[in-house]
């Protein structure tokens, strides 16, 4: 079963063209189920090592590109990914499934993005912000004044002073798996303001169940949040992430169009053999 490896700063996927149902033929021959097929090829040091998954499929409205099925290495469902989408993109774009101006199917909703630099660089369209909302928690002995917001999928966004040596899995855990975010949970999102317009942000990420290199939905989120408390002055903001990548969010004033822009890497593409399911 052939597939590709790809990050989007740091944020990495399998992806596989499942256009013919090749995979789930494949996954229903060795009596898998989806969430063990992906647990197993996204495992470090016994599969592929990844962040998540990602399934390339025909469309259902033959006006957008694809359609995608979207799985953290935890072999559970999100509504969208922003990195992953990224991803997907510069798949499709390579494989000539879509040109330049891109669009598909996501359960968040329909995605259009655009390929730059022959898919070095790949701008999303997101989702509109939804949902937000100032939230207090208090965590492991700590009072975390901080915001929800949805931004395809739910994020918690706190600011703090100095995000470097934050224990971001251990209160990430606890804020991911607190009460007020039943029953779906939420990422866990730490911001420091580092200048006129930009952020460092460092996130846990529902689904992988730890800190992940960049998310892009949470860094758009903590973009806006930063936006709308003032921490910020506008669009664009940059977005320094854990892995060193910088991400860059374009918005509108009134939140109607928001973009997540950044580099994308095509690591390389492989094999998966039967023996890695039995
Ligand atoms: N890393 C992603 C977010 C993927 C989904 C997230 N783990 C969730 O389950 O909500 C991104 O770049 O947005």
């Amino acid at each position: 079963m052939r597939f590709s490896k790809l990050h989007a700063s740091g944020n990495d996927f399998v992806v596989l063209d499942n256009r013919d149902g090749k995979v789930y033929s494949f996954v229903n021959d060795l009596r898998l189920d989806m969430k063990d097929f992906v647990v197993k090829v996204c495992a470090f040091h016994t599969g592929v090592g990844a962040d998540g998954l990602i399934l390339i499929e025909s469309p259902d409205d033959p006006k957008n590109h694809f359609k995608w099925q979207f799985f953290n290495s935890d072999g559970s469902v999100a509504e969208m990914c922003g990195n992953g989408s990224r991803c997907a993109v510069r798949f499709a774009y390579e494989r000539g499934i879509a040109g330049q101006e891109v669009r598909f199917e996501t359960l968040a909703g329909i995605i259009k993005a655009e390929v730059l630099e022959k898919g070095r660089r790949v701008k999303v369209l997101l989702t509109k912000p939804k949902d937000y909302r100032d939230v207090t928690l208090d965590v492991k002995g700590t009072r975390l004044e901080g915001s929800f917001i949805n931004t395809g999928v739910p994020h918690f966004v706190v600011r703090v002073e100095e995000i470097d040596s934050l224990d971001v899995v251990s209160l990430g855990r606890a804020v991911r798996f607190h009460p007020a975010f039943e029953p779906k949970g939420t990422n866990v999102n730490f911001l420091q303001v580092v200048g006129e317009n930009k952020i460092k942000v460092r996130t846990y990420e529902r689904g992988v169940e730890g800190e992940t290199l960049a998310c892009g939905t949470g860094a758009t989120a903590c973009a806006i949040v930063s936006y709308l408390k003032g921490w910020v002055k506008g669009s664009p903001v940059d977005v320094f992430t854990k892995g060193g990548d910088l991400l860059r969010i374009h918005f509108l004033p009134d939140l109607q169009e928001v973009y997540l822009e950044g580099p994308v890497v095509w690591v390389f593409d492989g094999e998966l053999r039967e023996e890695l399911f039995l």
